[in-house]
């Protein structure tokens, strides 16, 4: 049977997904806009910084007074209240963040400063010396962050100076998450003969939330169509806009995605890449319904080559790092299909395999920090040949 190429599968995938990527707005607390994308530029309701203040804990003055031996009439502290106006001939004491009195248009600090007695000398200062003028960061009613930024601590603390409180920003998209298999338990329950733990449900939950979606739904189903059917409809009752599923998409006796779906219409395609090779799209009532293979490595590599491009794209990340590197020694592959081989990256710059090509190794994927992307015409490459690397 002729493989699918990776690209027409993921070609497949960005159209099905695609309604995805017109998003609403809502409104959120700052705390809770960190990673999130600003709808449209917020503007600062209040000129930053609000008022004139003091750079250094020292002496307000007036410039034209120095260099002299000046009285000091007191004290502004960084604390609510206007400060009264200075008088020519005096200085009063001033800390950072304090406002400016009136009368002064220049701050000495403190370590310039030498006391005699009660009085100060202060050396010669230009005018303006270390005051922060009122709008000089900016102006009220200007943009202290424009639309569509992903909102990281730095935005947010501008925000907040400017007195913001909460933001409108766009909203996630919403996944549900079902693996499916008569062999799955929850983690951490004990197991008989024959379970294991699903992995890949919080492997698809995590990897969706750190492409920036919301998970709204996650199941876990035996081999029993209706109970998939049940569990997809508890999706879109959650409010899924988009469903993955893992397992149930090859050729064994009870592959229950295929056996619900197909009927539906689903298309089922055998890639040729490895991990990842059987594959599916579906739809469930209208909502897109991606179809993963269970082998926990598959599921995961799949994520990140066919869903978590739009993902990213919608939340305002980066797209996954590519580069080619050397590889550290000689290596075989199958013919026709593109080898996706978990590595780490050598002191010296090559690249080197991590445990093997076998798709239900887990733990090697852990331990990988990369994949090496071997080409579906290539069998063979040799110690020193680049190859392409995914960072994961
Ligand atoms: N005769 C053939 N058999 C298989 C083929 C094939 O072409 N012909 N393809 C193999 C490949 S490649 C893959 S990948 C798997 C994909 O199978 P399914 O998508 O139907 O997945 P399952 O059979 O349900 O599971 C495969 C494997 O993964 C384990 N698994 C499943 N879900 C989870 C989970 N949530 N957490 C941890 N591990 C999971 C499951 O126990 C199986 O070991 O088919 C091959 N067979
Ligand atoms: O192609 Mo399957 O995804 O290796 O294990």
């Amino acid at each position: 049977m002729a493989r699918t190429p990776v690209e027409t599968h993921a070609a497949r995938v960005r159209e099905l997904l695609a309604p995805l990527r017109e998003r609403g707005t809502e409104t959120v607390g700052l705390p809770d806009a960190l990673g999130r994308v600003l709808a449209e530029a917020a503007r600062s309701p209040i000129a930053l910084p609000p008022f004139r203040n003091s750079q250094m804990d020292g002496f307000a003055v007036r410039a034209a007074d120095l260099p002299a031996t000046l009285p000091i009439r007191g004290e502004v502290a960084a604390s609510p209240g206007e400060p009264a106006a200075l008088a020519p001939g005096s200085t009063v004491r001033i800390m950072t963040g304090a406002p400016v009195p009136v009368g002064a248009d220049a701050i000495v600090p403190v370590e310039a400063a030498a006391m005699v007695g009660d009085a100060v000398r202060l050396p010669a200062t230009a005018a303006g010396a270390y005051v922060r003028e009122a709008g000089s960061d900016l102006a009220a009613g200007d943009v202290v962050v424009p639309g569509g930024i992903r909102l990281a601590s730095r935005h947010l603390a501008a925000l907040a100076a400017a007195g913001l409180t909460d933001v409108d920003v766009t909203t996630q998209p919403r996944i549900a998450i079902i693996s499916t298999g008569s062999e799955l338990a929850e983690p951490g329950a004990p197991l008989a003969f024959g379970q294991i733990p699903d992995a890949n449900g919080v492997a698809l939950d995590a990897a969706s939330r750190a492409s920036g979606a919301t998970v709204v739904h996650r199941g876990r189903v035996a081999d029993a169509p209706d109970r998939l059917a049940a569990e997809l409809d508890a999706a879109l009752a959650a409010g899924a806009e988009l469903v993955l599923t893992s397992g149930g998409v090859s050729m064994g006796a009870h592959e229950v995605v295929r056996d619900l779906l197909e009927p539906l219409g689903a298309h089922v395609d055998v890639l040729a890449m490895q991990p990842g090779g059987p594959q599916a799209t579906a739809s469930w009532r209208g909502v897109p319904v991606v179809c993963f293979p269970g082998n926990p490595v598959s599921s995961q590599v799949s994520f990140e080559l066919f869903v978590a491009p739009m993902l990213r794209e919608v939340a305002g990340l980066p797209a996954a790092a590519a580069s080619h590197a050397p590889l550290a020694a000689a290596l075989t592959s199958p013919p026709g299909k593109r080898q996706y081989l978990r590595g780490r990256r050598r002191d010296d710059g090559a690249v080197e395999t991590v445990s093997g090509p076998g798709s239900h190794l887990v733990a090697g994927l852990a331990a990988a920090e990369l994949l090496l992307v071997v080409p579906e015409e290539v069998t063979a490459l040799a110690a020193g040949d680049m190859v392409e690397v995914r960072a994961l």
